[in-house]
């Protein structure tokens, strides 16, 4: 593993470079991996690993996501299966269903863990909160975790693009003695630019925080706190979308990618750097206790009964959607939808 400085701390990463495809695929070679549900991320690392020249095959249950299966190139009976034939096959079982969904599964895909089987999941949660999950291995099998830090969308994306999403990994139980070097092969099959080493425990932790914070639900919080304000001092909708979000993501967010935050500031005027370094200070200020409250909630388990009652419930799709409409139909977002339809590109 290659030892790597972040920010002064040193810490050991999996490239592409050390442990390459041809090596992965010798690897793994004699395995049929099975990818156990075909919603997001499913297809993502099932169509990365086949073209990766893998053995996959996919089990999923009948309905619009099996269509969607076929009409992605798995051939119905010799790479696409009902959950039960794929578990029968497979060596490596990819549980990739939604971790709620992984609850109702379980007893079925236990039957299915032969000795010297592999289970593989892409989310520390199953395991971590197997109290809740009933989720508990044969000790008789290997159980490792790949967990790309992103959406299967742009994992399959990126990889068409010749670029990698990276992933983390983690070892949680090894009966075989190569646990890790599966957990590894399989991180780079299913198309990571690199891995980083964790637990099933504070990948769900951290992954949790995030997914509840920055990434989705305090962008959302602050995008819409900032587009009212400007809304109750008479900007337009057009106004309040574009210097709140539309600028974020085209212009201001990619800088940030590429570069870091203060090489994004130094591209911008000193007028909005001198207001951007005076401002930050506050936010972080108010924001915080709220990101504390948010870990606590993880940390105690609230979280994940919250996640498991919810999307138990016979109609929870329905209600997300609900849900989801809110957002979408609100006027910044409609705004949005107008803004996004004048990019040049879309014309
Ligand atoms: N969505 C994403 O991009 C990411 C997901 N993950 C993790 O990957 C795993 C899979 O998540 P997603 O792809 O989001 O799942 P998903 O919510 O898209 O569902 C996957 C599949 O489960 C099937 N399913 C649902 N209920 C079922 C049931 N009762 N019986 C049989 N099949 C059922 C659906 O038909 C679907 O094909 C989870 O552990 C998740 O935390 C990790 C990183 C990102
Ligand atoms: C895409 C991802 O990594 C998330 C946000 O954690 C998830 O979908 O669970
Ligand atoms: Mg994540
Ligand atoms: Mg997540």
């Amino acid at each position: 593993m290659a030892k790597l400085n972040f920010g002064g701390v040193e810490e050991e990463v999996v490239t592409r470079e050390e442990y390459p495809l041809e090596k992965s695929r010798e690897f793994l070679k004699k395995q049929t991996i099975a990818v156990i549900g075909y919603g997001v991320q499913g297809p993502g690392q099932a169509m990365n690993m086949r073209d990766n020249g893998f053995n996959v095959i996919v089990g999923q249950r009948p309905g619009k996501t099996y269509d969607k299966a076929v009409a992605d190139g798995w051939v119905p009976g010799k790479t696409l299966f009902s959950i039960e034939d794929a578990l029968k096959k497979g060596t490596i079982i990819c549980f990739l269903l939604s971790d709620a969904a992984q609850i109702a599964l379980w007893p079925t895909v236990k039957q299915y863990l032969k000795k010297g089987k592999t289970l593989y999941f892409s989310h520390g949660f199953g395991i971590t909160y197997s109290k809740k999950t009933g989720i508990k291995p044969p000790k008789n099998v290997d159980v490792v975790l790949v967990a790309p830090k992103g959406s299967g969308t742009s994992l399959r994306r990126l990889f068409v693009e010749g670029k990698g999403l990276n992933s983390s990994f983690a070892v949680y139980q090894d009966a075989s003695g190569h646990a890790r070097e599966t957990a590894i092969a399989m991180g780079i099959g299913v198309g990571s630019g690199y891995l980083f080493e964790t637990d099933f425990y504070r990948e769900v932790t951290s992954d949790l925080t995030g997914e509840r914070g920055t990434l989705m639900g305090a962008i959302q919080g602050i995008f819409a706190a900032q587009y009212e304000v400007l809304r109750e001092n008479g900007h337009s909708p057009s106004e309040a979308f574009n210097e709140t979000v539309e600028e974020l993501t085209q212009s201001l967010m990619p800088l940030v990618a590429e570069n870091g935050m203060d090489w994004m500031y130094a591209n911008c005027s000193t007028t909005a750097q001198r207001g951007a370094l005076d401002w930050w200070k506050p936010f972080h200020d108010a924001t915080k206790p709220v990101f504390k409250k948010l870990y606590q909630s993880v940390k105690s388990q609230k979280e994940a009964t919250q996640s498991i009652t919810r999307n138990s419930e016979p109609d929870y799709r329905e209600k997300l959607e609900v849900e989801l409409a809110e957002l979408r139909e609100s006027e910044m977002w409609q705004a949005g939808k107008t803004v996004r339809s004048l990019r040049p590109e879309r014309n």
